[in-house]
């Protein structure tokens, strides 16, 4: 064991109703919002294929000339309530919003900083009014905040000098002053998921983020904070030179998601997995010609995947400069909600079941033991293998949404065979498994 000043403070799970809210809540939506949706991937008439959000490092825009953004600041069609009930028909039960992304523009008209909402057009307090909203529609409000901030000149890649310590050091007040004024403005935000703190800077003031998280959860009891703010006295991020992992809950699976077989000890610890629904844009791009579109199926699958293993899954959403979102956004988040309409017992509040993988799809556990089967690959066998763990045998099955009995057949010592149903779906379905555990 190395001594550790600024290492993980959880040992294990965290057990109380916060965290177990969180982890039952288990399908959010990311909002990525700010002025870089204005240009929307395109910088003096050159469209750059690279993430939205970060088109003023591709095409090196200054700072000061990148904020004259500001000026077109103006989102007519912007209407909280409209946001709130696009996600809780997807059947989303939290939202994380950049209050302020790399760029520096803060979505709330902080006191800190001439680079916010109170500056533009629009002036109204955006965050206050989605917050409001979504806790309206009964939907938890998760906070992103960027810690790497473009626009402020006091902000350091990394200390190699007196001076950059000393300009640092203001900048983590500049930083300690935010996060307060957010958790004084909105206390009923349930979690921070901190980003842009990959830098030498950063790792070398591991004291820093295990202080920003410690100041945030005196502030807001409860409150949930993500592994990636966290480095340790050694600059080791996520999990602390002990291997224990820092924050709440595991934040690396950002556009990926650990395997199902040679992963599973992401099972031991919460994480949570966000992914975009192009290759990689998160704020507005206005081509998705670009890169490939991912189909609500294939988005559904990432959703299952990461509950089936004990995960979170953010799905992102990038809104337009006006404030409305892309029709195709629309129609994703549609398509989910209907589907989670009919399945969403498999998701909310369930867990890693500890049954094999097998080829036809993933499994989750509910909280009174039952065993639900998500088929994405039906076989043309039409039997679905089920590899059960020792001591554990299948007693019923039925499909989840019409309750049809399903047939199963033991074929040897912990293995069945379960039929499909007898008409196919014609989407991923879910089979309900009432388990019998050996005294
Ligand atoms: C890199 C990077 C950032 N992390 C994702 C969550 C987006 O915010 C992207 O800009």
């Amino acid at each position: 064991e190395i001594y550790l000043k600024y290492g993980a403070t959880n040992e294990g799970k965290r057990q109380d109703s916060a965290m177990q809210k969180f982890r039952d809540n288990r399908l959010g939506v990311f909002i990525h919002w700010g002025l870089y949706a204005i240009p929307g991937g395109e910088w003096n008439g050159k469209v750059y294929a690279g993430a939205a959000e970060w088109l003023k490092s591709w095409a090196k825009v200054p700072s000061n000339e990148w904020m004259q953004l500001m000026s077109q600041w103006n989102p007519t069609k912007f209407d909280a309530k409209k946001w709130a009930v696009m996600a809780k028909e997807m059947g989303a039960k939290y939202v994380k919003i950049t209050t302020k992304h790399h760029e520096g523009f803060c979505l709330w008209p902080s006191k800190y900083s001439k680079y916010t909402v109170a500056s533009t057009p629009y002036k109204r307090d955006l965050l206050g009014e989605m917050v409001k909203a979504y806790n309206e529609e009964g939907i938890d409000v998760h906070f992103y905040f960027s810690v790497m901030d473009w626009s402020n000149s006091d902000y350091r890649y990394d200390i190699k000098s007196q001076e950059d310590s000393i300009a640092f050091s203001r900048f983590l007040e500049f930083t300690d002053n935010q996060l307060k004024e957010l958790a004084a403005r909105y206390p009923t935000v349930k979690d921070f998921w901190f980003d842009g703190t990959w830098d030498a800077s950063i790792k070398k003031n591991g004291w820093w983020t295990a202080h920003a998280e410690q100041m945030l959860k005196e502030l807001l009891p409860g409150v949930t904070i993500n592994s990636r703010l966290r480095a340790d006295d050694k600059g080791k991020r996520h999990f602390d030179s002990n291997g224990r992992l820092m924050g709440d809950y595991e934040s690396g699976y950002e556009r990926r998601l650990p395997d199902p077989v040679q992963d599973l000890k992401v099972t031991q610890w919460d994480w949570e997995a966000c992914m975009t629904v192009p290759e990689n844009q998160w704020g507005y791009h206005k081509d998705w010609s670009l890169s490939y579109i991912k189909t609500p199926f294939e988005v559904i699958d990432r959703i299952v995947h990461a509950v089936s293993m004990g995960g979170n899954m953010v799905v992102n959403f990038g809104p337009q400069a006006d404030g409305d979102f892309r029709p195709e956004e629309k129609a994703l988040a549609t398509a989910i909600g209907k589907w989670m309409q009919c399945y969403g017992k498999a998701i909310y509040a369930c867990d890693y079941a500890e049954f094999d993988k097998q080829d036809w799809g993933y499994y989750t556990r509910g909280k009174n033991g039952e065993v639900y089967m998500i088929v994405f690959n039906q076989p043309y066998s039409e039997r679905l293998i089920v590899k059960t763990p020792k001591g554990i045998s299948i007693e019923q099955a039925s499909l989840l949404t019409t309750n049809e009995n399903i047939v199963v057949v033991e074929t040897t010592r912990n293995e069945y065979n379960v039929s499909v149903p007898q008409k196919n779906p014609g989407e991923p379905y879910v089979i309900q498994l009432k388990i019998r555990v050996a005294e």
